[in-house]
């Protein structure tokens, strides 16, 4: 997230990271910078890298070339699978974290139980074990599993995109609810479009081979505010440009949409980096 004059230093900083699997490059010249309290959603296709983008932020990873600054605790993950402890009941995965950090018994298993219903969670699945929940349950259990840390910076890696689209903007909006509670900075990789200009203050569009930052933009208004039709589009608008429409695998868009959509229609967002015009033209304001 670039700052300006308004905006606070970052609390995760990156700079010039590359990194290579062997010979292959996976991430080039990645710089970011995500201040306290933003939500930054990192989307891009399959196998453009964004985990392990992700993963050298949480220092799960080592760093090859570049610099990554992040707090050096209350960092939390949560991963696209729960990963729950199929041995352990609902309410002990959830304090999981709160034991490694020494807090006593029954002073976490409070604070879980308050996570846990906080996200809707009900009272009688903190005594069952994972595999007697739901899908929507676990992911829920993972959720308050990450904020019962109270983390300063939440890094998700594509958290809901195995739940069904109700379940999602439930869990979306609790995402954003304690987020704007709480001031944590979340770092979000996605392949969903739609769902990174739904919740972030910066959307960072990855194109693969290697992965690197070709667009950055940041979608009007406070997520918690922004409705459906905005969000299409405001997702039309990123997809209107060539960079992004390749950077997806979509063919090059040069006519109005059956629908009769002007092609330069406007979702009000603004662009902090404009992806380079592959093939210029007057509408793409490039
Ligand atoms: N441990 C590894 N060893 C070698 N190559 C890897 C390793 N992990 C990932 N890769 C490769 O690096 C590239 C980026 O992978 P990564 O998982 O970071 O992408 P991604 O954008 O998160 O993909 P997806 O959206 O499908 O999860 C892919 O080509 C992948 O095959």
């Amino acid at each position: 997230m670039t700052t300006s004059p308004a905006t606070p230093p970052p609390l995760l900083q990156v700079r010039g990271l590359h990194h290579a699997y062997g010979p292959t490059a996976v991430l080039q010249d990645i710089d970011l910078d995500l201040p306290a309290g933003r939500i930054a959603a990192l989307v891009g296709p399959s196998g453009c890298g964004k985990t392990t983008l992700l993963h050298l932020c949480a220092g799960l990873l080592a760093l090859q070339q570049g610099r990554i600054a992040r707090p050096e605790a209350a960092v939390a993950v949560m991963f696209q699978q729960p990963r729950l402890l199929p041995w352990m009941a609902t309410l002990d995965n959830i304090a999981l974290g709160l034991r490694a950090q020494g807090v006593p018994r029954a002073q976490r298993r409070e604070r879980a139980r308050a996570a846990a219903l906080a996200l809707g969670l009900p009272e009688a699945s903190l005594a069952q074990y994972p595999a007697e929940l739901s899908g929507g349950m676990q992911s829920r259990a993972a959720l308050a599993r990450a904020l019962v840390l109270e983390p300063a910076l939440l890094l998700m890696d594509e958290p809901f995109s195995a739940l069904d689209v109700g379940l999602r903007g439930q869990l979306h909006q609790l995402l954003l609810a304690r987020q704007a509670q709480s001031g944590m900075a979340v770092l979000l990789i996605t392949h969903d479009l739609m769902e990174a200009v739904r919740l972030a203050d910066e959307v960072l569009v990855l194109a693969a081979a290697p992965g690197r930052i070709i667009a950055r933009y940041r979608p009007p208004g406070e997520a918690r505010a922004r409705g459906e039709a905005l969000v299409h589009r405001c997702a039309a608008q990123l997809l209107q440009h060539p960079e992004v429409r390749a950077a997806f695998g979509l063919p090059e868009q040069d006519a109005p949409d059956a629908a009769g959509t002007p092609p330069d229609e406007e979702g009000g967002g603004a662009w902090l980096q404009a992806p380079r015009c592959a093939a210029p033209r007057a509408s793409h304001g490039c």
